[in-house]
């Protein structure tokens, strides 16, 4: 192993837990004095006067400063204090993950010596803490589109912050040119009350009908900020008209980067050996591991433990705390608490954990350099998910997790000039992912003219035309490409894959939501089935209760159903909440379900049952009628559908592409005439996967927009 690991000349070191957590047990009086301290020696401090003078001067301001300087929790508190929030104004701070939301709401709160939810919130999807008095407010990029859905003039916020930019999700990047409009939108009709506006500015602002201010309403400025430690601050100057960029100089803890000597052949491998050279010959400090994806993680896990016993009995051991995105909220939190005495914990995250969260006692980061990115072809509607290299701007925000309470070490397990040819900065979401939810949203937010919108990059033609295409055959437009009324209004309200929200809606019609409702969120979750390799047999006949030999779509209504009705008889027998929990996941053992996974599906179930119930639609079963259930799938997932040809593999109908069932799916081996699937993933094949058996006459039955005219 080559990685360069300086050796500790003291030996092992005996763990000492030496970060502000810790402190959680001192006095209010004295914690308050430490947090006081901490926040006046951030670089960001020093410069908080010329800060606010550059926002008062500028209406969009891009600030640029190090991963650790206070930019995502003081500059708020900066605009909150010079007065930024009078007449009950509120200061948006958007960040791409739910995760940061909360965890910077709750450090923030605690800063002002507040409780969450009063002057300082959160509002991530599902969850608000806010209330009529915060000042503050955390939500994540796509929740702020929501709001503007209701306030198209985003009229309660004076200042809008775009965090972590740099990130480019789909949100932020559609968030900039609706932003850029509110702005516009909002100057004029100030401007108004002056007569100060001419006909060519009004036309100038799009022609949105929802930017018009609530009667009597009385409107502001809006003030922008634009904000990273790794952004290129030249392109989003010039996208927004030549806007100030202003760098904050200075970071407060140094962090050593170490390359490996020789390429790593197995990231993995070089991984675990890092973590266990840094366990036993580095001082005392959390490692903070990023892999690529749950499997990845859970093997790692497992990896650990068992190296653990192993290990002396005497020293100190490893507590393994893993986060990627689709484990539930409340075991995310976990990586935010402090090791027990004797314990130094190790994090495996996905980069969920890669910009703006501080994780307290993180003092080593181990990047294998490498992330799994989606990628989806517009002309083929193929989605691939593949392990590519991370940009150089992934590589600082990773290295940026240490050094935050301390010096910090980030181990690279890559050799230098690797380094060097990675790419600055990520291809943006929005050039790699279908767009059919982007379209959805700007439509009911009022943007007709797709093409025309101001993208700060622009999706190609063939990306917008293929998703409008989508669009209109799901219902969701009408036939001059306007959003539809209730269907397409109705799903932008949902917030999930327009295709997902249609099914939701045609399954009321066909009476079969409750179904529908498990089957959805079943899919949103990864992995919900487990193979251990030394008990493939007993996990296999496991499976074959729940299999149903229509298909996967069946086979997870199953599973849910049978986890309901465990959970159900526990609690009949008198059991609490957490024993009932407790004798689930046995049940999920016994099973090889993944509990972790279940429990998110069941969590996405309350939270969408909770959005069809307020939009009103009719929730009923279809019982024992599985028939009626996959022609409910039939007709939802017609646009997914596929004829089995004479070698075995599969036709798609909508693309012509030839595919294959992915081994997982329990219709590998029967091989139906004719299937619709939900997922078209490239692995080393075309693959399609969570399939379900119908009969090719329903298509045209159910779906004549479509296939009556194919004919
Ligand atoms: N939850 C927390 N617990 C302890 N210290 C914290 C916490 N959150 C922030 N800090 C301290 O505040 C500092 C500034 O954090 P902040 O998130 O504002 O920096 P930033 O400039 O926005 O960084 P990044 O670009 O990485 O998001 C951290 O380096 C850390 O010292």
């Amino acid at each position: 192993m080559a990685t360069e690991v300086p050796k500790n000349s003291e030996g092992t070191p005996k763990w000492k837990n030496n970060h502000s957590h810790s402190n959680g047990n001192l006095p209010q009086n004295m914690r308050r004095q430490i947090i006081s301290q901490q926040r006046k020696s951030l670089p960001i401090a020093s410069v908080e006067k010329r800060l606010l003078e550059e926002v008062r001067k500028h209406d969009i301001l891009i600030i640029v400063g190090e991963t650790g300087s206070g930019k995502t929790t003081q500059l708020p508190q900066f605009l909150c204090n010079g007065g930024f929030c009078r007449d009950g104004k509120v200061i948006g701070i958007t960040q791409p993950r739910r995760v940061a939301a909360v965890t910077v709401a709750k450090r923030v709160a605690e800063e002002c010596d507040v409780e969450l939810g009063q002057k300082v919130g959160y509002s991530i999807r599902f969850d608000d803490t806010t209330s009529a008095s915060t000042r503050i407010k955390y939500l994540t990029d796509g929740l702020l589109l929501r709001e503007a859905l209701l306030d198209p003039l985003l009229s309660r916020y004076s200042v809008v912050v775009v965090d972590e930019a740099h990130e480019r999700t789909v949100h932020t990047d559609v968030l900039l040119g609706l932003l850029k409009d509110v702005q516009k939108a909002r100057s004029l009709e100030r401007r108004k009350d002056t007569n100060g506006v001419t006909l060519k500015e009004e036309n100038n602002v799009q022609n949105r009908v929802s930017l018009k201010p609530c009667e009597g309403s009385k409107i502001s400025p809006l003030k922008l900020i634009i904000m990273s430690a790794s952004l290129d601050a030249r392109g989003f100057s010039e996208y927004f008209g030549g806007a100030r960029a202003v760098h904050i100089q200075g970071r407060q803890y140094p962090v050593d980067i170490l390359y490996t000597h020789n390429a790593e052949p197995d990231y993995v491998d070089a991984a675990l050996i890092t973590i266990f050279q840094i366990h036993m010959s580095e001082g005392p400090g959390d490692i903070l591991v990023f892999l690529t994806g749950q499997e990845e993680i859970e093997s790692v896990e497992k990896l650990i433990q068992e190296r653990v016993q192993k290990l002396p009995k005497t020293s100190q051991t490893l507590k393994v705390v893993p986060i990627f995105s689709s484990l539930p909220s409340e075991k995310q939190m976990l990586v935010f608490q402090t090791a027990p005495p004797g314990f130094q914990k190790v994090i495996l995250a996905t980069n969920i954990a890669e910009t703006s969260v501080t994780i307290p006692g993180i003092k080593y980061v181990i990047d294998p350099g490498l992330v799994k990115a989606r990628s989806y072809n517009h002309r083929t509607g193929m989605e691939s998910l593949i392990i590519t290299p991370i940009s150089k701007a992934q590589a600082l925000q990773r290295s940026g997790r240490a050094g935050r309470e301390g010096p910090g070490k980030c181990f690279r397990l890559y050799q230098e000039s690797e380094f060097a040819k990675l790419a600055d900065s990520t291809t943006p979401e929005i050039k790699r992912c279908n767009l059919s939810n982007v379209i959805l949203q700007l439509k009911a937010l009022g943007v007709d003219d797709i093409m025309g919108f101001d993208f700060m990059e622009k999706p190609s033609r063939t990306a917008i035309a293929n998703s409008l295409e989508q669009l209109l055959l799901l219902g969701a437009l009408t036939d001059d490409y306007k959003l539809s009324d209730p269907v397409g209004s109705q799903m932008a309200r949902l917030p999930l894959d327009p295709i997902y929200s249609k099914a939701l809606i045609v399954a009321s019609e066909f009476r079969c939501l409750e179904e529908m409702l498990i089957a959805v969120s079943m899919l949103s979750v990864e992995s919900m089935f487990y193979t251990p390799r030394d008990k493939m047999q007993e996990a296999r006949d496991a499976r074959k209760c729940f299999t149903s030999v229509d298909g996967d779509h069946l086979t997870l209504v199953s599973v849910y159903r049978a986890s309901a009705e465990c959970l159900e008889k526990s609690r009949l027998a008198g059991s609490k909440e957490k024993k009932a929990e407790k004798t689930l996941n046995k049940w999920c053992r016994d099973n090889f379900i993944n509990s972790r996974s279940l429990k998110h599906a069941r969590d996405i179930h309350s939270q969408i049952r909770g959005h069809v119930e307020q939009m009103g639609l009719h929730i009923s079963s279809c019982g024992d009628d599985m028939l009626q259930f996959r022609r409910c799938l039939a007709a939802s997932f017609f646009l997914n559908a596929a004829l089995k040809q004479h070698d075995g593999s599969y036709r798609a109908l909508a693309s012509s592409q030839t595919v294959q069932i992915h081994p997982s799916s329990v219709l590998f081996r029967a091989k139906p005439e004719c299937i619709v699937y939900n997922e078209l993933i490239r692995t080393n094949h075309n693959y399609i996967r969570n399939i379900t058996r119908i009969d090719p006459l329903w298509l045209p039955e159910l779906a004549p927009q479509y296939y009556a005219s194919q004919n």
